[in-house]
């Protein structure tokens, strides 16, 4: 992969001096993207004295200097997740960006199902399962509520992690990460136990930064980490009530991509520059990464209701984003539509289409949501998953920034009304929605996150100034 020149490698840096110093051979090299130049640079870089040691280093003032590089050098980043839905992908991309906007070279950035990756079934085959499950509600609500109590999930967590010990184990140590982070519920138990295994609990910062905005699974809490970064207010009293500390808990919102809060929106560019027609209200519909929802029958009636047939002219005009469901895409292009009408597939800049709409229509999704409020889009909610989709309806709808309804019609009809005779509806379900958005959450959560590495290399150098 191209090197990238950085700043850093081209200083005569205290780094290289050190280097130079104890170890005439070294060369330092350039930031790169590739993983081979992590692992060469992490088994310099070091996880604690023994490993300098070992290498002969047992000068202390060597050890001591080259400790002190750990300061100065890039800090790897592993954020671990599973595309089970699109929410938890998005939020790590956001998290990735958000470093590198704030901190350029300083971190490396890894994102890894490391699930997927290194294990067997039926951990590495989570995505179909959970699509299996969430298409049978039922069977997703019993997993989801049966799987509550600690003592269910930690000896099922347990049980797979005895399993797949050597095979996560070496997932994980294969970056060296300085810093963890999950944005899944099911990963914290199973790589905090790894870390214990190997002693890394003091040297590795373990961080959660939950992506669901209200009834989360309890599985998001475990003692063990260094902050649990909460979207809400509600999830953060959750947090308390299975034990968290004060100290651990930090409410900034959802992590949401950097591209948000940060593209001027001009509607009127955008729509050129998406091909929508300019002088249309236009509403966006959608069902998260995976296109689930009533998204077909609200198509359908959003183009009867969205259609003045007395006047012979549309209203509105309708964008339907399928994500990955391409039977619902195919679905709705051989259909005959009166209203001008965009199907698009999977999409990577959703900025600019909720940029160039008025309204969303969506099922819960707790991602959807925090992009849409950025964005001051009332939101329709049509559907949600049992369990930790549930409660995202209270918080949009008791704020005034939505409304909840499961028929297809009534949507569509809200709508029409939203584009004609209830204009003031929509303005102000705009401005709550605006209230409601945290959009420097995902940079709060990053600054935080650097804190408290910045924190742990002044305690390892107090230990070192005390250890000798
Ligand atoms: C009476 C006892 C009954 C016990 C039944 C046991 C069956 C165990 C089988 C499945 C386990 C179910 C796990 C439930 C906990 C899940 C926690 C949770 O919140 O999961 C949510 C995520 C998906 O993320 C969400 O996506 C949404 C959109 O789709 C939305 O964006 C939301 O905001 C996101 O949070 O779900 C998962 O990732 C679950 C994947 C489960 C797949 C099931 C397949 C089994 C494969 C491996 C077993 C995994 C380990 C199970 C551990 C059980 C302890 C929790
Ligand atoms: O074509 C698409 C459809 C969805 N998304 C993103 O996927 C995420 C969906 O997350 P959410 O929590 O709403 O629902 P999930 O897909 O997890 O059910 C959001 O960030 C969307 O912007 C996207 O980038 N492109």
């Amino acid at each position: 992969m191209m090197k990238v020149a950085s700043p850093r490698a081209q200083d005569d840096s205290i780094t290289q001096k050190v280097f130079r110093r104890v170890y005439s051979n070294f060369s330092f090299s350039t930031v790169d993207d590739d993983y081979n130049h992590n692992r060469r640079r992490s088994r310099s870089g070091d996880y604690g004295k023994e490993s300098l040691r070992k290498r002969g280093f047992e000068d202390k003032e060597q050890v001591m200097e080259m400790e002190q590089m750990g300061a100065e050098r890039i800090k790897t980043v592993l954020i671990l997740m599973s595309d089970t839905g699109g929410g938890h992908r998005a939020s790590a991309e956001a998290i990735r960006d958000a470093f590198n906007i704030e901190f350029g070279d300083d971190y490396r950035i890894i994102i890894k199902d490391v699930w997927k990756e290194y294990t067997g079934w039926p951990l590495n085959d989570m995505e179909r399962q959970y699509k299996f499950m969430v298409k049978h509600v039922g069977l997703w609500s019993v997993a989801f509520h049966g799987t509550s109590p600690k003592w269910i999930h930690r000896s099922y967590l347990s049980a797979l992690a005895a399993y797949y010990a050597k095979e996560i184990e070496a997932g994980l140590m294969e970056y060296k990460p300085d810093i963890i982070i999950s944005v899944h519920p099911l990963m914290q138990h199973i790589p905090l136990w790894v870390m214990k295994r190997q002693g890394l609990q003091k040297k590795v910062i373990f961080v959660t930064v939950i992506t669901d905005l209200n009834t989360c699974h309890r599985t998001w809490f475990h003692h063990g980490v260094s902050r649990c970064y909460c979207p809400s207010k509600e999830v953060a009293k959750r947090a308390l009530v299975d034990g968290l500390g004060d100290s651990q808990i930090r409410v900034f919102g959802l992590p949401v991509r950097p591209s948000f809060p940060r593209t001027i929106i001009c509607k009127d560019d955008l729509r050129k520059e998406l091909e929508i027609d300019s002088n249309l209200p236009a509403v966006l519909l959608m069902g998260g990464g995976e296109g689930m929802g009533p998204v077909q029958k609200t198509a359908q009636a959003l183009g009867d209701s969205l259609y003045d047939s007395k006047e012979r002219k549309p209203i509105g005009q309708l964008i339907v984003i399928c994500g990955r469901n391409k039977t619902l895409a195919s679905a709705l292009a051989s259909h005959e539509w009166k209203i001008p009408i965009k199907i698009r597939g999977f999409e990577t800049q959703m900025e600019k289409w909720m940029g160039a709409c008025d309204c969303i229509i969506t099922k819960a999704g707790p991602g959807t949501i925090a992009e849409a409020l950025i964005c001051g889009l009332p939101i329709i909610l049509n559907d949600y998953i049992p369990g930790q989709e549930k409660g995202n309806v209270p918080y949009v709808v008791d704020n005034g920034a939505g409304i909840f309804t499961r028929s297809p019609k009534e949507t569509a009809k809200t709508v029409a009304g939203w584009f004609s005779s209830k204009k003031n509806e929509l303005y102000k379900m705009s401005e709550n929605a605006l209230k409601l958005a945290q959009p420097e959450a995902v940079f709060d959560i990053v600054k935080d996150i650097h804190h408290l590495s910045q924190q742990q290399q002044q305690r390892i150098q107090l230990y070192n100034d005390y250890s000798y």
